[in-house]
């Protein structure tokens, strides 16, 4: 479960450029919620997602993860808790591009210090749940955008965290491929991951159990 509690988060604070990206904001998502967020750019979405990755503090207020208030724990510890706890899926998918698909997916387990053998039967699993095994030992910048973003997502799979979190994950498909993700993320869902996206996609916005609209730092639910 994640619980954020009045948190405000404001850049380049007492300035004319003062922004309040994160204006009191409250939620909680459950075990099991598919949260999707809205909202014109530059309403928080990404600070918010940050914070919940434990990458972005806040200045005031909360992210409790499980327990943990991320805030107060060691950058270590924040590390650790992102590596086995969050299926992190980024916009511009974070891979390498001159590596293969499996050398990219062979990284969270390289992380948490486990082996390679124990990693490639991993993304030998997770290539094929997402019918694309076939793409295991190509070069990431030969792939097409849609290719990519299931390599993003089946790296975000690879340690079976049960929170999966996605900023913009449509933002580089086509219409085929954004409703292919909407199912990939339904499904996912379903088995039990809790999933929070951000995204302008309204198809995959209306898809989320728990729906929510962000403008100037606040947060509503829809
Ligand atoms: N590191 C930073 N330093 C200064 N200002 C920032 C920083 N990060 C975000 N901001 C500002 O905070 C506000 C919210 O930004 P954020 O990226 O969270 O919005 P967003 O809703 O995700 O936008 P988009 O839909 O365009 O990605 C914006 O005004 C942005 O310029």
């Amino acid at each position: 479960m994640i619980q954020l509690n009045h948190v405000y988060k404001t850049f380049f604070k007492g300035k004319d450029t003062e922004v309040h990206a994160l204006d009191d904001v409250t939620m909680t998502v459950k075990d099991g919620d598919f949260v999707t967020i809205t909202g014109p750019s530059g309403s928080g979405k990404s600070t918010l997602m940050r914070v919940v990755e434990g990458m972005e503090c806040a200045d005031q207020g909360n992210c409790i993860l499980n327990g943990i208030d991320l805030a107060k724990s060691s950058d270590k510890k924040r590390a650790e808790i992102r590596n086995q706890k969050m299926g992190i899926v980024l916009q511009d998918f974070g891979l390498f591009n001159d590596q293969t698909v499996k050398q990219n997916l062979q990284l969270p387990f390289l992380i948490a210090k486990r082996s390679i053998k124990s990693a490639n039967i991993r993304a030998q699993e997770i290539l094929e749940y997402l019918h694309i095994a076939e793409l295991t030992n190509r070069k990431v910048q030969t792939l097409s955008g849609g290719q990519k973003q299931r390599v993003a997502i089946a790296r975000g799979l690879m340690m079976d965290a049960n929170l999966i979190l996605a900023d913009e994950p449509t933002g580089a498909l086509d219409h085929k491929a954004t409703e292919q993700l909407i199912f990939l993320l339904k499904k996912l869902n379903k088995e039990g991951k809790t999933i929070v996206v951000v995204t302008h996609d309204m198809e995959m916005a209306r898809s989320g159990t728990k729906q929510f609209y962000m403008e100037d730092g606040k947060i509503f639910p829809l």
